[in-house]
């Protein structure tokens, strides 16, 4: 289902931020990626929204190349997919319910659907009920909840997560680690990025680990 072939990314006037990653993952999987920092863990998730593209090699998801996706394509694609991507940050200015429909609403679902959704999503993640409250008040385990119910709110079938549990304390990194752990079982292929793979090690989730831009662990 995500097929990474070969893939080279140069960025203009750097070095190799990735060296030939070639990798397979199965429908339902979890997988934990680490590395230590500017191994080219982000570049590697970048590329599956497309939001870089390999200098060589390819990409595929579902099949689709998407490493030679035309922009056109771009949206449909990212429909499919929930991202939790580090500069993802929620709305300060609007409530929880506000951030979490947004991405229903920019693909034109009827209000009363979306409507549920997002509070099927926040049920999901233990915040239920609390659709009004602004993200402020909450603390940072929650807010943490409402960014990850934004990204499962459309249903994707695959969930990109680079750092979750960064900056959270230790309880409440370890509840988000289970509740990612949580969504193998309702067959989303989950791609957690991580500096504290321990973390998510309940589950024996499958993991692959970059060096300085070469998958030293996970091919296969
Ligand atoms: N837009 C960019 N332009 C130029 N170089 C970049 C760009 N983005 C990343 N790099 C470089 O590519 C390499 C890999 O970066 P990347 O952010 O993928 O690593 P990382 O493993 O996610 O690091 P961290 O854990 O610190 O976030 C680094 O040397 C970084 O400086």
């Amino acid at each position: 289902m995500i097929v990474f072939e070969q893939v080279s990314k140069r960025y203009p006037g750097g070095h190799e931020a990735l060296s030939e990653v070639s990798f397979e993952l199965r429908h339902g999987e979890l997988v934990v990626l680490s590395g230590h920092s500017g191994a080219g863990k982000s570049t590697l998730l970048k590329m599956i929204p497309v939001l870089e593209r390999p200098t060589s090699g390819r990409v595929l998801i579902n099949n689709q190349d998407v490493s030679h996706l035309p922009r056109a394509g771009i949206p449909y694609l990212r429909r499919s997919l929930g991202l939790m991507l580090q500069d993802n940050r929620l709305l300060y200015d609007r409530n929880v319910f506000d951030n979490i429909v947004l991405p229903l609403v920019i693909g034109g679902m009827a209000p009363k659907d979306a409507a549920r959704r997002v509070h099927a999503a926040l049920e999901r993640v233990g915040l239920g009920g609390r659709d009004q409250e602004m993200p402020i008040g909450l603390s940072g385990g929650e807010q943490q909840r409402v960014a990850i119910a934004r990204a499962i709110v459309k249903r994707p079938s695959i969930l990109i997560a680079d750092e979750p549990t960064a900056h959270l304390d230790a309880a409440y990194a370890h509840e988000i680690a289970e509740l990612f752990q949580s969504f193998k079982s309702v067959g989303v292929t989950v791609i957690v990025c991580t500096h504290d793979p321990a973390l998510f090690a309940e589950t024996r989730p499958r993991r692959l680990v970059l060096r300085q831009g070469h998958l030293i662990e996970g091919a296969e």
